[in-house]
């Protein structure tokens, strides 16, 4: 799958701007602030109809505008696909494929697989378990969209439940049968959820280690643990052993929405013990496993974003990445770097051609 074109308009310091860009690999260099992150996210922006950093969907148009358009020419399986992003503001979003606007955008998620390797991906390590959970996600969504529907639906039903332990609070009452409907489906969906999650870890924890070892030449030992109360317990029966405290807190404290990943480096936690090189060097790893992971799913090369990737690693490991993606697996590749010789001269060491983009 190729990017060929991308054409943005009002879209977050763009009035409008055009790009064609290479088969292989693309840079994108210039001064902070310039821009090319939000050239990434736009790219971003077409596989998954948000942005990956700011999660307000207006403060993406550009100030002082009424609306924003993306727009993206592709190849997929020897067919051009236009695929355009659009927001008005006071409007919904419009996502269109070939001319025809999305009912669900859960739909278009996996349609151009992206894997997206960024600064703000530190938040895996130093936010709290949500992000972590979005991250198993986002992955298993790309190539599962049933997986996401459930996810969308428990997280309906959850929103119910907590919503109902508030009123009964507020009114000092109860009712067991309504809670009890409640469990029964947050138990359908999220047994289904957590099969999957540790299906998909179970395959995906191997390739993240190779893909480390190869990055730190073999001489770390990383973790990626999956914790969950499900391992030990029956959903049903956790929710109903917990409905004390539950009506205590007006919230549902068990379940999916609780898992988490830890993270461990020489057997102690990333967060508080791994160097920024280390912690780095984790999130490429655990990128380029998800970037794996989708390609085998769904025989497609994703396309790679590398935003601004080379600060914080010494030249071993640039080495090793660049080794990396110097490889037919690997599709399409853009990168960002306010260094526009040091991209040069890391990417002329990869024999594929490229293509740099001063802004
Ligand atoms: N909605 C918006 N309207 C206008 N400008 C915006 C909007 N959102 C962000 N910007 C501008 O975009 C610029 C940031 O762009 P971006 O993050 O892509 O920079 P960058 O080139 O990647 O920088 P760095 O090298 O510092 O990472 C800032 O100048 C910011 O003010």
């Amino acid at each position: 799958m190729i990017l060929k074109s991308l054409s943005l308009l009002n879209y977050k310091n763009f009035d409008s701007k055009s790009f064609v860009f290479n088969d292989k690999i693309n840079c994108i260099v210039g001064n902070n602030g310039i821009g090319k992150t939000n050239v990434l996210d736009a790219i971003y922006h077409l596989s998954f109809g948000k942005s990956y950093f700011n999660p307000v969907a207006t403060q993406n148009i550009r100030h002082n505008e009424d609306f924003f358009v993306v727009n993206g020419d592709y190849t997929k399986n020897e067919k051009n696909e236009k695929v355009i992003v659009s927001l008005k503001r006071g409007q919904k979003k419009v996502i269109k494929r070939n001319g025809k606007a999305y009912d669900k955008f859960s739909e278009h998620i996996g349609f151009l697989p992206l894997v997206i390797i960024s600064p703000a991906d530190r938040d895996l390590i130093i936010e709290g378990s949500t992000t972590r959970r979005k991250f198993i996600d986002s992955v298993i969504s790309q190539s599962d969209q049933n997986y996401l529907s459930d996810l969308i639906k428990y997280n309906k039903v959850l929103a119910q439940r907590n919503a109902l332990l508030k009123y009964f609070a507020l009114n000092h009452t109860f009712n067991a049968d309504t809670i009890d409907v409640y469990n029964t489906q947050l138990t359908d969906y999220g047994s289904k959820i957590f099969k999957k999650r540790d299906t998909f870890l179970k395959a995906f924890i191997p390739i993240f280690k190779s893909r480390y070892e190869a990055i730190s030449n073999g001489n770390e030992v990383v973790e990626l643990v999956y914790d969950s109360h499900l391992f030990e317990n029956d959903l049903n029966l956790l929710l109903k052993a917990n409905i004390n405290k539950d009506r205590a807190l007006h919230y549902t404290s068990v379940g999916i929405h609780k898992d988490d990943l830890s993270f461990n480096i020489e057997n102690h936690p990333i967060k508080k013990f791994g160097s920024q090189g280390q912690q780095k060097s984790f999130l490429i790893a655990l990128k380029l496993a998800q970037f794996d992971f989708i390609k085998a799913q769904s025989g497609v090369n994703p396309i790679l974003l590398l935003d601004d990737i080379f600060d914080k690693l010494d030249e071993n490991r640039v080495g090793q990445i660049i080794k990396l993606v110097d490889d037919e697996n690997f599709g399409q590749l853009f990168i960002s770097d306010t260094h526009a010789e040091r991209t040069e001269n890391v990417i002329k060491q990869v024999h594929q051609s490229y293509e740099m983009f001063k802004l």
